[in-house]
C-alpha cells in the first residue's frame, strides 16, 4: 500500500552550543557560512576570520550561555516540535531535527533516514518569515547534502509559513497570556513591542521578503488580538553594519520618551525560547526598560510545544504536503 509507507518530518533550524566549550565551534561554524555573513576579506579568507571572530566573540557570548544554564535550549524545543508534531500527524510520520550550525547536522541525519528505509521526506524550515540567512542557507545546505548522501530522497519542502492562520492564532494566544500579566491597567496603557531578529539592511535592499513577512504577521496577529498600541523593532544588531531599523533598545527609549509604563514585548521571528529570549530580552532589554521607567516590562511566552502550535505545524504539512 503506497501510502502507507514512511514519511520523514524534517525540522531545520540553527543550532545552539550544547556546553560551554561548544560555544566557540559553533561560532565558528555560523561565521564560516556566506550565505549569513560575507566577511570582508573575501571568500578565501572566510574560514580565518571565522576562526577569528569566533575566538573573540565567543569569550563574551560564553557569558550570556552560562546565565541561561550553560547550553541553548533549542534542540530541546525543536526536538519536541518534531515528535509533538509528528505525533500529531500519525504513525506515518517520523520526526527527525537537522541543525546548520550544530548537531545533529544535515550528513548523519540524512544517513540515519536512509538506514531507516525511508524514501520520503517533508523539510520544514523554523524560520516563519523567510530569509535567505536563515532558511535560504540551510534549504541549500540540506540539499547539497541529499545530493552527496542520499540523491534518491523524494523531498518537500516548506520555507515560509508568516501568515499560516492557526500559526498567527497560536501567537495571539501567547500575546493574550501575556496581556494577563497587566491586569489592573488599562489597554490603553500597555505597549505591545514586537520584537524580530534583525537582518543587515543589505539583505532587504536586494529583494529579501523576510521585513514584508514579519510585518505580515504582525497585522494578522494584530487583527486577532484587537485594539492595543504596538510597533515593531529589531534585535540583536551586533557587527559594524547598517542594521534593520528601528532597533528594540531605540524604541525602548521611545516609548519611556513618550511617557510609558507597561511594555509587553513579543518575540516574533523565533518560534521557541532560546538565548535571544532568555538573555538578551528576559535580561537585557529588561533591565534596560526598568531602568528607562519602563516598570512594568514582560514577554509573552514563547510558542515552544504548546498545544496549539503544535497543531498549527501538524495542519500546515497535512495541507501543503503532497505526497
Ligand atoms: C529569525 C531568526 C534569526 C535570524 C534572521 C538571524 C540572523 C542572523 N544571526 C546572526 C548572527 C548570530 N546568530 C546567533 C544565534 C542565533 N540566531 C538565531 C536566529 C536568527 N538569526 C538563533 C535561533 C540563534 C541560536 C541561539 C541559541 O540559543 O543558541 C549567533 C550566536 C550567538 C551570539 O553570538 O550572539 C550569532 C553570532 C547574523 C549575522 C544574522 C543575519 C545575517
Ligand atoms: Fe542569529
Ligand atoms: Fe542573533
Amino acid at each position: 500500500m503506497p501510502d502507507s509507507k514512511p514519511i520523514a518530518l524534517i525540522l531545520l533550524n540553527m543550532g545552539g552550543p550544547d556546553s560551554l566549550e561548544a560555544v566557540e565551534p559553533f561560532l565558528y561554524n555560523l561565521f564560516s557560512d556566506r550565505e549569513l555573513i560575507q566577511l570582508p576579506a573575501g571568500a578565501l579568507l572566510q574560514k580565518p576570520f571565522a576562526k577569528l571572530i569566533s575566538h573573540f566573540r565567543a569569550k563574551k557570548v560564553v557569558e550570556n550561555y552560562r546565565t541561561i544554564g550553560g547550553q541553548s535550549p533549542l534542540l530541546e524545543w525543536t526536538k519536541k516540535q518534531a515528535e509533538g508534531t509528528a505525533k500529531k500527524l500519525g504513525d506515518r510520520y517520523k520526526p527527525y531535527v537537522v541543525m546548520r550550525y550544530w548537531h545533529p547536522r544535515v550528513e548523519p541525519v540524512l544517513a540515519e533516514i536512509k538506514a531507516a528505509g525511508i524514501e520520503t521526506a517533508v523539510v520544514l524550515s523554523m524560520y516563519p518569515h523567510y530569509t535567505g540567512a536563515t532558511t535560504g542557507s540551510s534549504i541549500n545546505d540540506f540539499k547539497r547534502a541529499v545530493t552527496k548522501v542520499y540523491p534518491e530522497l523524494e523531498c518537500q519542502f516548506i520555507a515560509e509559513w508568516y501568515d499560516w492562520p492557526n500559526y498567527l492564532e497560536a501567537l495571539a494566544n501567547r500575546i493574550n497570556s501575556g496581556l494577563d500579566n497587566f491586569h489592573d491597567l488599562m489597554r490603553s496603557e500597555v505597549q505591545i513591542l514586537f520584537s524580530a531578529h534583525a537582518l543587515p539592511q543589505k539583505f532587504i535592499d536586494r529583494g529579501d521578503p523576510y521585513r514584508k513577512h514579519v510585518e505580515e504577521t504582525v497585522q494578522g496577529v494584530m487583527q486577532r488580538v484587537g485594539c492595543y498600541d504596538w510597533s515593531i523593532a529589531y534585535q540583536s544588531r551586533s557587527g559594524p553594519v547598517k542594521w534593520m531599523e528601528p532597533g528594540t533598545e531605540e524604541v525602548l527609549h521611545e516609548l519611556a520618551e513618550a511617557g510609558h509604563r507597561a511594555v509587553l514585548m513579543v518575540p516574533i521571528s523565533f518560534v521557541s525560547d532560546h538565548i535571544e529570549t532568555l538573555e538578551e530580552i528576559d535580561i537585557q532589554y529588561h533591565d534596560l526598560a526598568v531602568s528607562l521607567g519602563l516598570v512594568n516590562f514582560c514577554r509573552a511566552p514563547s510558542l515552544n510545544d504548546g498545544d496549539d502550535f503544535l497543531d498549527a505545524l501538524a495542519e500546515l504539512v497535512r495541507v501543503k504536503c503532497t505526497i
